[in-house]
Order: structure tokens, then sequence, then C-alpha cells
């Protein structure tokens, strides 16, 4: 288990803290259109201004490759933590991030003021890890908490730099509550534990698939990606996507599966339609029988119950990328089934993040999940068995 110092080790009265945040949010003509991140970020926050602390906040947003790009700029983010905090969040608009706006924002602050600094991405050191930007940040405070979980799969400045010139590097309670729950899971499950993964393509989850094949009792493979399980099988697929060049590795996986006694759970049936639309016209079919002209959209009925009968009895689902074509209402219906199930099931449910978050929401089981993680990427590293650069960089306990 991942045993690193947190928030909860130190008090920070009277001392400036550095918080590495994930306030990484997708914005519409400056409006944040979905504020999670910001609400997973504020026990941290709110934790670290009780204690008396001078709260200096970072993240990037988006990928402004070094330039100070008006439209990615966090000022939006402060004035929404403001509103969620109940309390000033003072933006240090500063095209340099850490330079003299910032400074003099720092200096002026009391115990208990939060200062956000402007984008980290403005600078180009960032996304290299150079110790010039890094060593800027660290001379800001005497602390540093990392609570970027979506981030910890990058080795910036910000989150992994900037450690080597802090004493005192702990993980906040966002990071914490995502090792616990995503490495508990993957290291030492309740069980049986089930995995179930879906989304477009078999090519963006080969390691997933093999870390998982090593660890679950049970793996269900749904969504595009399971056409190409079903062609490398000899089944024909239509126009469903498919990635020819992994048949191979998807008949390797099937032969793992076997070797590990893990069950191995692939469509049975499907769904398919004449056009990649809501208003296409559908029908159900055997897997791996997809006419010319068709193409796979979602799951169908006997695989749903199928899918949603393994995980009943499980005691750790994990669940990540959807079973077919979600934004579509029409082809929603596989995703919202295994959805229901797990909010069904007693067993702790874990979503990864990205766009796998997305669907459960939309759908409305959000709140019916153990845990939704807020890293996309950094959750499927994680699910990938590999250590993420920012949880390295914390001090251990
Ligand atoms: N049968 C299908 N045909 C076409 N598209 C599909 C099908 N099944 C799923 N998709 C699409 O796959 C996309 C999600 O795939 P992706 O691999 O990005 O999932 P994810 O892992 O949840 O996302 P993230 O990587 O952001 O966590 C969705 O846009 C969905 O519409
Ligand atoms: O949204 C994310 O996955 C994280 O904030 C990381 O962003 P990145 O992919 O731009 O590094």
């Amino acid at each position: 288990m991942l045993n690193k110092k947190s928030v909860d080790d130190i008090n920070v009265k009277g001392q400036k803290v550095l918080v590495r945040c994930d306030f990484n949010v997708p914005l519409e003509n400056g409006k944040i259109t979905d504020d999670t991140r910001l609400v997973a970020a504020l026990p941290t926050i709110k934790k670290l201004v009780s204690d008396g602390g001078k709260v200096i906040l970072c993240s990037h947003l988006g990928k402004p490759k070094g330039q100070p790009l008006p439209e990615m700029s966090l000022a939006p983010v402060a004035v929404r933590l403001s509103e969620l905090l109940g309390q000033t969040v003072r933006f240090a608009a500063d095209r340099g991030v850490v330079g003299p706006n910032a400074k003099a924002a720092v200096d002026i602050m009391n115990d208990g003021d939060i200062v956000l600094l402007e984008n980290t991405r403005y600078r180009a050191e960032e996304t290299k890890n150079e110790d010039t930007f890094s060593k800027d940040l660290a001379s800001l405070a005497e602390v540093f908490v990392d609570d970027a979980f979506g981030t910890a799969h990058r080795a910036h400045c910000s989150n992994v730099g900037v450690t080597k010139y802090m004493k005192t590097n702990v993980v906040g309670y966002l990071m914490q509550k995502e090792i616990d729950f995503l490495g508990n899971a993957v290291n030492d499950p309740k069980r049986p534990f089930v995995a179930i993964l879906g989304g477009a393509k078999v090519s963006s989850k080969l390691s997933v698939i093999e870390n998982l094949l090593d660890k679950v009792d049970v793996l269900i493979i749904g969504g595009g990606m399971s056409y190409t399980f079903s062609k490398a099988q000899g089944g024909t697929v239509g126009n469903s996507l498919l990635e020819e060049d992994y048949c191979d590795y998807a008949l390797k996986m099937i032969k793992k599966a076997k070797d590990n006694k893990v069950k191995l759970l692939l469509p049975v049936d499907t769904v398919i339609a004449d056009d990649f639309s809501n208003d296409a016209n559908t029908e159900v079919v055997d897997a791996g029988k997809i006419p010319d002209g068709w193409e796979g959209l979602d799951i169908g009925p006997k695989t749903c119950d199928l899918f949603a009968d393994a995980v009943k009895d499980a005691q750790t689902v994990v669940w990540n990328g959807p079973m077919g074509a979600f934004e579509m209402s029409k082809f929603a219906v596989g995703t919202e089934a295994v959805a229901k199930a797990l909010a069904d099931t007693d067993a702790v449910t874990i979503i990864g993040g990205g766009d796998s978050a997305a669907a459960i929401n939309s759908l409305g089981y959000g709140d019916k999940m153990t845990h939704i993680s807020t890293g996309g990427g950094a959750s499927m590293e994680f699910l990938e068995g590999k250590e993420l650069p920012g949880v390295a960089a914390a001090d251990n306990k």
C-alpha cells in the first residue's frame, strides 16, 4: 500500500503553502461547464485555511504550450472557487505565473488567505520539468501539497520538479482518496473483483487489459473495443469500430484469461445501426454476425443481462469506458444497464474518470457509485499498474 504523508500530518499555521490542484476544467466562452474538479479540491483547501496557512493554489488548464493564451487563463476558476468556498480567492494575474504580480499578491497575504496563480502551462518549462520554473514555484512557499490526482501521471514542474526544492511534500485529501480507492481496488481488492472495460479502442487500453488480467476474477469487455475481439474470433463486424492490427493481441488476451483462470465476458449480442445517428434504423443480432453496411453501436439485451449478472455478487468493481455510443440516447441503453447494475450491487464501485465519469453522471447514477475518479489518464495509468510520478514525489510516512 502507498503510505504518503498527507495534510493530516502537518499544521501549516502562519506558513505559506503551495497547493497543486487539477483545475483543468472544461470552459465554454469563459464559463466553467463542469466544476467537479473544483468541488473535489475544497476539503484540502478548507483544512489548510482552518490551520491558518497562507494558501497559494496553482494548476494547469488546457495546453497553452508556454503561451499566455487568455482563453486558458485560470481567472474564471478563482471566481468559481470564491463562490464555492464563501471566501475570496485572489487571482494573481501574471503572464510569468511567478512574476512580480504573483510575488506581490503573496507578500501581502494574511493567515487564512487564498491566492490562485495563473495557468502553470503559460511557462514553457512546466511540461519539460525544467528547474528554472520549479525553483520559482518553490520560492513562494515553505510547504508543498499535491492534490492534483488528475495530473499525477505527468512529471511536470508544478507537481514533481518543485518537490526537489521543498522540505515538506505531502498529498492532499483528494489525492489520498484516489490512491486509497484505486490502489486498494487494484492491489488488495475484496473478491470477487470484476473489471469492466469499454470505450472506443483496444489500442488505448492494452496495458490496462494486461494488468487487470493478473488481478481480477472477471473481466468484462464491451463497447467499441469488443468488435476487435469478435473479429479476432472469426466473427463479422460490418462497419463497426475495428482495429485489425490488434486481433492477434485480442487472441493473446483471451488465452491469458484462460491461463489465469479469469472469466472473460464478451458481448453475446449487439445493437446494430445502418447509420451513426440517433435516427438510424436498428436491429439486434448475435455478436459476430453483423452484416455489411451495419455497425454495432451498443451491447444487446442478452449482454446487458449477462454483464449485470456478473457484477451481482462482486465485492469490488472497477469500470472504465462506455458500453456503446452513449452520447446518442438510442445507444446509451447498455451503458445505463451496467450503471444500474453497479448501483444495485453492494460492491465497492469505482469509476475511472474521463468519458466514463461523464457517462455515469449524465445518466444520473453518479451518487450511487462509491468513488468516481477525477483523473482520466491518471486513473488509467493506475489501472495499468504504473507508478505515477506525482504520487511518487510526495514524502513517505
Ligand atoms: N460501439 C461503439 N461504436 C462507436 N463508438 C463507441 C462505441 N462504443 C463506445 N464508443 C465511443 O467511445 C467513446 C469513449 O471511448 P474512450 O476509449 O475515450 O472511453 P473512456 O476510456 O471512458 O474515456 P477516457 O479515456 O476519457 O477515460 C465514446 O465517445 C463512445 O461514444
Ligand atoms: O484532464 C486531465 O486528464 C489532466 O488534467 C491532465 O491534462 P493533460 O492531459 O493536458 O496533461
